[in-house]
């Protein structure tokens, strides 16, 4: 992926790319968004998925809370994406302002969830990129509880695999199997250079019939 540099990869590039490859149902849903950060900088999030898979905890009064969370946490690497399945669950906040900072002392990328967050004031301002549904202020203590951390989860209907790559952006969050990741690159470029000469062509006056018969894309 060294090949694409700042904000030349997108999310509807890369879907557009697995579409050519026959996979069209790599993208989580629309209901997902990112924390909207303070920074005038676009969000744009791309790494490798780390995954944590949440269920509704075991006992509303845990002796040892968080045990799935904090190993999880001691796993994860610089540049990974944390994938995070809740199950859609809105049932507490899986990710906050502590987790947060705990991840970008280590340089870990961003986060995805289909579940909720909390303290997104304080999200907002650390500039860490967290796709998630929505707030709650609910702890996740005695509510749901991280029960693996590497394991192949679904989230929003997609299927994700630790190493995955995870491209996600204002438009949304794709997820790329690690197998198709070598054609990815090639693919991209392709879609890249047929948008650029839709682009020069309508620039120069083309309507966009005029331009897509001659480039067909768009
Ligand atoms: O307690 C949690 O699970 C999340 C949280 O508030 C934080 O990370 O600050
Ligand atoms: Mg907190």
């Amino acid at each position: 992926m060294n090949a694409f540099h700042g904000n030349e990869l997108t999310s509807a590039l890369v879907a557009d790319a697995l579409d050519t490859f026959g996979l069209r149902h790599q993208c989580l849903g629309p209901g997902l968004a990112p924390v909207r950060s303070e920074s005038a900088n676009p969000t744009c999030l791309v790494g490798p998925a780390f995954t944590l898979l949440a269920q509704a905890a075991a006992h509303p009064n845990p002796a040892s809370p968080y045990q799935g969370l904090l190993e999880g946490m001691d796993h994860v690497s610089a540049g990974a994406v944390v994938v995070f399945a809740t199950g859609n669950s809105a049932a507490a906040a899986v990710w906050g302002e502590l987790i947060t900072a705990a991840c970008q002392h280590k340089a870990v990328a961003g986060a995805v969830t289909d579940g909720f967050v909390r303290d997104a004031q304080a999200l907002a301002q650390s500039g860490f990129p967290v796709f998630n549904r929505g707030s709650v202020p609910y702890d996740s203590k005695g509510r749901l509880d991280v029960v693996a951390h590497q394991v192949p989860i679904e989230i929003d209907g997609v299927r994700v695999v630790p190493g995955d790559l995870i491209v996600a952006d204002t438009d949304g969050v794709v997820v790329v199997p690690q197998q198709v990741v070598p054609r990815l690159t090639r693919a991209v470029e392709a879609k890249q250079a047929a948008e650029h000469d839709v682009r020069a062509s309508v620039a120069r006056g083309s309507t966009l019939r005029q331009a897509f018969d001659q480039h067909g894309v768009l």
